[in-house]
């Protein structure tokens, strides 16, 4: 069952398009991603499905409510990462997590939480001298202190350290576990691959490509990636005339390659019938990292 439809969505900025015909669905209980570029249009997105801003045009269902027109019954279903200027600098951590746990009707026992993003010993301190790592775990508690059926995190681990980053993956492994719905929007690659089901890459206002990570990889050119050192010089024309080759680069010496498995059989042959030997010979998977940079490319 879906929880979040959005159809030909649009909206721009003093005649700018910001958004440009998006159109994705989140299904209940999944961890769903929009990754892209600075500038794509991914918060304004997020923005009309929280029903912050009013699209100029399409359609936006939060579990078949509209956000604008329905918007005290949407955010109480759906709990929403703030801004940093929505909170008062004086404001304890502890204040701050019983004023928010107040405006919901069922909400979670902050405790725990605090607890679970390390803001335990941090209860009594103000928000405005809070680092910017723990204001952003802050942050995320609010978002989560309502007992939301569906959250939404814009930038959910700037700011953390790996450690606390990692924790915050876990968390958020845990809140899906528990049957809320994610949807996520991030730049970092590792995060979409480790914790999202599905992502939307936007670019330009537009859904570039909808998938799960694998299948992103999957379709992106460059899928497989060969790396070496030859023992004597290749030609250009011969690695430019490889089958499925999506991209050559040469660095230091060495020599990358993306492409297809077919790319890596004929590079192979290639170095037999050319007498050259491959040092250090790396055949891998490419990362969401270079399908992102693929699908991003070829949208202009
Ligand atoms: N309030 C606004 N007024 C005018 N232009 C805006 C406004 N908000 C966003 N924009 C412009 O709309 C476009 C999309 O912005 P948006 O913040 O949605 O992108 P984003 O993908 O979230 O970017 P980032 O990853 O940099 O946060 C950008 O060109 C941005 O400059």
């Amino acid at each position: 069952m879906s929880v979040i439809d959005v159809t030909d969505l649009r909206k721009a900025y003093g005649g700018r398009p910001a958004v440009d015909g998006v159109s994705f669905t989140v299904e209940e209980g999944e961890i769903f991603g929009i990754l892209g570029p600075n500038g794509a249009g991914k918060t304004t997105t997020v923005e009309c499905v929280e029903g912050l801003r009013v699209p100029d045009a399409g359609r936006v269902r939060v579990t078949g409510l509209d956000p604008v027109a329905d918007h005290d019954r949407v955010t109480r279903i759906l709990g929403a990462q703030l801004q940093q200027s929505e909170l008062q600098p004086r404001l304890t951590v502890r204040e701050a997590l019983e004023l928010y746990a107040s405006f919901h009707p069922r909400p979670a026992d902050w405790r725990p939480l605090a607890e679970r993003l390390g803001l335990t010993a941090k209860l009594d301190a103000r928000f405005g001298k809070l680092s910017g790592g723990q204001k952003q775990r802050l942050f995320i508690a609010l978002a989560l202190v309502g007992n939301p059926r569906i959250v939404v995190l814009d930038e959910l681990t700037t700011g953390l350290d790996p450690r606390a980053r990692r924790d915050t993956w876990e968390l958020i492994e845990d809140v899906r576990a528990g049957g809320v719905t994610v949807l996520l929007v991030t730049h970092f690659m590792e995060e979409a691959q480790r914790l999202c089901d599905r992502i939307a890459v936007i670019d330009k206002g537009r859904v570039a490509a909808l998938d799960t990570p694998a299948g992103l990889i999957r379709r992106s050119a460059g899928a497989t990636v060969i790396s070496f050192t030859p023992s004597a010089p290749l030609d250009d024309t011969d690695l430019n005339a490889l089958p499925g080759l999506a991209s050559v680069a040469r660095r230091d010496g060495r020599i990358t390659l993306s492409g297809t498995d077919d790319t890596v059989n004929a590079v192979l042959t290639l170095l037999a019938r050319s007498r050259v030997t491959a040092h250090q010979l790396r055949v891998t998977d490419a990362t969401l990292d270079d399908a992102f940079l693929d699908l991003t490319e070829t949208t202009a």
